[in-house]
């Protein structure tokens, strides 16, 4: 097979998030979120359902023979037709005005009952062989269901390697220059100035560009912080404390040297704040030993900080492996930084969790 450049792939990655954001967008304005329990307690709403609907129907017009891995499955819908209605109706009237990208999408969904086989079309395993998407309809759903960071995360996998990532972050700002602010994970919107879709493709660097709803805007190249001295890096952490360990970050930041105080907040918008160098650091420590990271939270995360100059490994210095199905059954925790500093980070992240593990 010819050598492929992926340049469909990120023009159809970077539309079909881009309209799935008008849907999270319309969620995240509404009163009304329609918030389940998932079995692991965790949440899910009819934002993220019907974000991985429009997703994985854009694929399959484009890729059909490709599989998918998405976060999302119609169980919940299929036994609740009040809920399926009114994510069909949030699906059926997310049109993007901008005609010609509408229809590379696919046009509109046909009906309710094909949304639900649509939803469940993400159940792939995963695996080493072949072309495979990893879909994140909305990641950091706590943070959307606060007023927070939210991201809409899509990557595409060729034999276990992530060629094409996407992240779609409605409530960062749209200027790579502006500094993060302290309470950027809190009281977030989505005005003017705000919107930036995040994508790369392996071997041609890391861009930015500001979201529309109608054609795509142009894409700018964007870069880690080229950070000298560690001690000067602003570090970003989950917002909840359950996902990675703060103690340790904190007592990792302290033998650093590094005196800022860190900026929480959700989901992978954190990969792509530290790709355009608004941020340096992003520590995500493991705090219960029988968690594994779910792959459609780093794939398009992970590329895009690498390609933008940085390096992501996790706690003891591996590449993330996305070649072992729907998790990353490898890799416990994930540290992504500048590479002139991720050595000297490593260091003492291994001294503060090894000096644990011997207590
Ligand atoms: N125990 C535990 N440890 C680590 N990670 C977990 C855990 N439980 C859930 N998750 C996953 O965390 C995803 C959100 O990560 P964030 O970094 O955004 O966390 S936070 O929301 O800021 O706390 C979140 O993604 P979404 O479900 O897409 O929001 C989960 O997949
Ligand atoms: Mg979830
Ligand atoms: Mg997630
Ligand atoms: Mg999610």
């Amino acid at each position: 097979m010819a050598t492929s450049n992926y340049s469909r792939e990120l023009d159809i990655a970077l539309l079909a998030v881009q309209r799935a954001t008008l849907l999270t967008k319309s969620v995240f304005h509404s009163h009304a979120k329609g918030t389940l329990n998932k079995s692991d307690a965790s949440p899910v709403t009819i934002g993220d359902f019907g974000a991985q609907a429009l997703i994985i129907s854009a694929l399959q017009h484009n890729f059909p023979e490709d599989e998918i891995v998405a976060e999302e499955e119609a169980k919940d819908l299929r036994e609740n037709t009040q809920l399926r209605d009114t994510v069909w109706n949030l699906v059926k009237d997310t049109i993007l005005p901008h005609e010609q990208s509408q229809s590379a999408l696919g046009g509109s969904l046909p009906s309710a009952e094909r949304m639900l086989d649509i939803i469940d079309k993400g159940d792939s395993k995963g695996g080493a062989k072949g072309r495979i998407w990893a879909i994140d309809p909305i990641d950091g759903t706590k943070g959307f269901l606060r007023g927070g960071q939210y991201a809409v995360c899509l990557a595409l996998m060729v034999d276990g390697d992530v060629k094409v990532g996407v992240l779609g972050c409605p409530n960062l700002p749209v200027s790579d220059s502006e500094p993060l602010s302290e309470n950027i994970g809190a009281d977030a919107t989505d005005d003017e100035r705000k919107g930036v879709l995040f994508s790369a493709v392996q071997g041609q660097g890391a861009h930015s560009r500001p979201m529309s709803t109608g054609k795509l805007a142009e894409g700018q190249s964007i870069h880690m912080s080229p950070l000298s001295n560690v001690s000067d890096a602003t570090f970003c952490e989950s917002v909840e404390a359950a996902h990675s360990s703060q103690g340790d970050a904190a007592n990792i930041a302290k033998k650093l040297g590094i005196t800022k105080p860190s900026v929480r907040m959700d989901s992978q918008a954190k990969y792509g704040s530290i790709a355009r160098g608004a941020g340096d650091l992003y520590l995500r420590l493991p705090v219960r030993a029988d968690y594994v990271e779910k792959i459609w939270d780093h794939a398009a995360g992970d590329l895009i900080v690498r390609e933008a100059g940085g390096e992501v490994t996790d706690a003891e210095s591996n590449r993330l492996d996305f070649s072992h199905g729907r998790t990353l059954l490898r890799n416990k925790g994930v540290i992504a930084a500048p590479k002139s500093v991720h050595g000297k980070v490593i260091e003492v992240v291994k001294e503060v969790l090894g000096s644990k593990s011997k207590v």
